[in-house]
């Protein structure tokens, strides 16, 4: 049976989701992965491309739901040896730098799941857009099992440091499930 949060319409038409391109350890991130497939079922989705890690997890669940993925990889990286069969439209593009472009363009919203210093990478540079008002998207971070707490840990860190203000803070969204992430996303308001 639809629940009334599967039928709700969001305000996001294409999300961009930054992830592992490894699975990690715990079975939680994987279930994470799969989870904010099936949330964001009435959403497009736009990732790294590849079928290796996480991205593979979540491109595959997007894919079998009938929505448009869109994979955006550097040619270097096309090869199968390295990320797999990619799933839905490939986007090819000359390098990283243009990656991240590519895939904020085509965005309404961000999410980084789980991940390494590609994904660490892919989060601070959104943030610091929004920072920059480069753009106003939401940037959502899922705090899986409490994967992140370190990182929020070293951002209030940097607050109390006077590294970042207490408004930067705040462009990161967060929540332990992908439901409520999305959630809070939608609520999202970008401080003038
Ligand atoms: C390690 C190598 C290739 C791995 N294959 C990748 N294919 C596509 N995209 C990738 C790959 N590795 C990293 N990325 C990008 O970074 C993010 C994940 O990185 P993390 O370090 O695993 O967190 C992911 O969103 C991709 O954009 C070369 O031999």
């Amino acid at each position: 049976m639809e629940r009334e949060t599967d039928t709700k319409r969001s305000k996001f038409k294409r999300i961009c989701v930054f992830c592992g391109s490894s699975e990690g350890k715990k079975d939680s991130y994987k279930d994470a992965a799969i989870e904010l497939g099936m949330v964001t079922r009435k959403i497009d989705l736009v990732y790294g491309g590849g079928s290796i890690g996480l991205m593979g997890l979540i491109s595959q669940v997007v894919h079998d739901n009938g929505r448009h993925v869109i994979g955006v990889i550097p040619k270097a990286l096309m090869l199968k040896e390295i990320t797999g069969e990619t799933v839905g439209e490939v986007k090819a593009v000359e390098d990283m730098h243009q990656r991240k472009a590519e895939m904020a363009k085509l965005s309404d919203a961000f999410i980084a799941l789980p991940g390494g210093y590609g994904t660490l990478e892919e989060l601070f540079e959104v943030t610091t857009w929004a920072q920059l008002c480069i753009h106003n998207k939401p940037v959502g971070l899922l705090n899986v099992d409490g994967y992140y707490n370190s990182l929020f840990s070293f951002i209030d860190k940097a607050v109390e440091e006077g590294f970042i203000s207490p408004n930067a803070r705040r462009l990161i969204v967060s929540a332990p499930t992908p439901k409520d992430l999305l959630q809070n996303m939608e609520e999202y308001n970008p401080t003038p």
